[in-house]
């Protein structure tokens, strides 16, 4: 039988990219389609790559709009999650694309996004160790943050296996479509086209407490994080540039051993052939991870690099991948690793 899914948010830049992988789910049938301003628009006129639901309304968001159905994903803003999810039933499998439910210190959800914390779920980022466990068979999944995901696959590898010190440095570029939908002044086109330009810049940004939280949790000890995202003038795709300084004995071989160790059974993660690096191009649309990995012998530094595409691993490849593990479903299904080029 099929499994049904509500996508909450559907109006959004990740509701319409879950529902694109929905669509091309062979276990799943689509079920209530759910927005904010939009409610009561047809998704045709807001999604219009969308064919197959071209004639479908979006209902108000409403605990019985989403009744009914196996999986509801929530594709809402920040902060919006908690109060939709606990009107859902335990036995729904509830997929929050948001960050509500993401960190395990309430302290650092209250310095970060400034109001209480809803408490914390099973984290959707199956290839970090112990994840895929704690997902088969959850009700409930926290889809992670677009960086954090990037961040997380480039430099968890070295921190597992002890190669790299307590303080990792990161700069991010991102597409547009991480900020949403929603219009904002600085990403007007004028604003964004021909340029790149970073932005919270000296440990301000949200998502500097899940990287933390993740690499700490790989390393077994306190990991510090200096994060600098960019926006760049692309839709899609992020690059996560990392690097860490080298435990003594380190050598250009352990390093890539063990990432060779790391990924050699992922069906997502790709680890480069030495000498070709990450590009945002490769990923675009597709639930593939491409990670490469160096040691600078001159200042004695890791170098680890990924690419992912921020709306599909980044988050609803992710949050279908994590569906599928979840439900018990092999999982990979529904999900590809090839790209669009050029
Ligand atoms: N974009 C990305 O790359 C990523 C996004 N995410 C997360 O996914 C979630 C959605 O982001 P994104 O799609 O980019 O954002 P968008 O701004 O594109 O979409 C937001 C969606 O939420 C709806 N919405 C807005 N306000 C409310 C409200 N008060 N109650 C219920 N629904 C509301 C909107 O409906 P309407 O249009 O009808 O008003 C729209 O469908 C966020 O939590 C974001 O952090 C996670 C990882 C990456
Ligand atoms: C380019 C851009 O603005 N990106 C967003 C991150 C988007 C994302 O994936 O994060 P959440 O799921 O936590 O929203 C930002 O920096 O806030």
């Amino acid at each position: 039988m099929a499994v049904r899914a509500a996508v909450a948010g559907a109006s959004g830049y990740a509701g319409g990219e879950v529902l694109r992988l929905l669509l091309a789910h062979p276990e799943v049938e689509i079920g209530a389609l759910t927005g904010n301003s939009n409610a009561g628009q047809r998704l045709g006129a807001l999604q219009p790559h969308l064919s197959p639901l071209a004639g479908r309304v979006l209902a108000e968001t409403t605990p019985e709009a989403l009744a009914g159905h196996d999986v509801v994903f929530l594709a809402l803003p920040h902060g919006q999650s908690a109060a939709v999810a606990e009107q859902l039933g335990p036995d729904v499998l509830v997929i929050d694309m948001g960050a509500d439910f993401r960190l395990k210190d309430p302290a650092d959800w209250e310095r970060f996004y400034g109001s209480p914390h809803a408490g914390t779920w099973p984290y959707g980022l199956p290839e970090l160790p112990g994840a895929r466990v704690a997902l088969e068979g959850s009700k409930r999944v926290a889809v992670p943050g677009c960086y954090p995901t990037a961040v997380s696959l480039a430099l968890f590898p070295a921190y597992a296996a002890g190669l790299v010190g307590p303080e990792a440095v990161i700069v991010a570029a991102s597409g547009t479509s991480g900020a949403g939908k929603a219009p904002k002044p600085h990403l007007l086109g004028s604003e964004v086209m021909g340029s790149m330009s970073p932005y919270g810049v000296g440990g301000g940004h949200r998502h500097t407490p899940e990287m933390i939280q993740n690499l700490s949790a790989v390393a077994g000890r306190p990991v510090r994080v200096s994060f600098t995202p960019t926006l760049a003038p692309m839709p899609r795709g992020i690059l996560a540039t990392c690097s860490a300084s080298a435990v003594p004995g380190v050598t250009a071989d352990s390093v890539r051993a063990a990432y060779e160790k790391a990924y050699a059974d992922e069906p997502f993660v790709r680890l480069l052939p030495e000498g070709q690096w990450p590009a945002t191009a490769s990923v675009h649309g597709s639930n593939a991870v491409q990670v490469q990995v160096a040691y600078d012998a001159s200042v004695d530094r890791v170098i680890a690099i990924s690419a992912i595409d921020n709306l599909t691993k980044g988050t609803a490849g992710g949050a279908v991948q994590s569906m599928n593990i979840a439900l018990g479903l092999p999982e990979t299904t529904g999900l590809s690793t090839i790209g669009v080029a050029p």
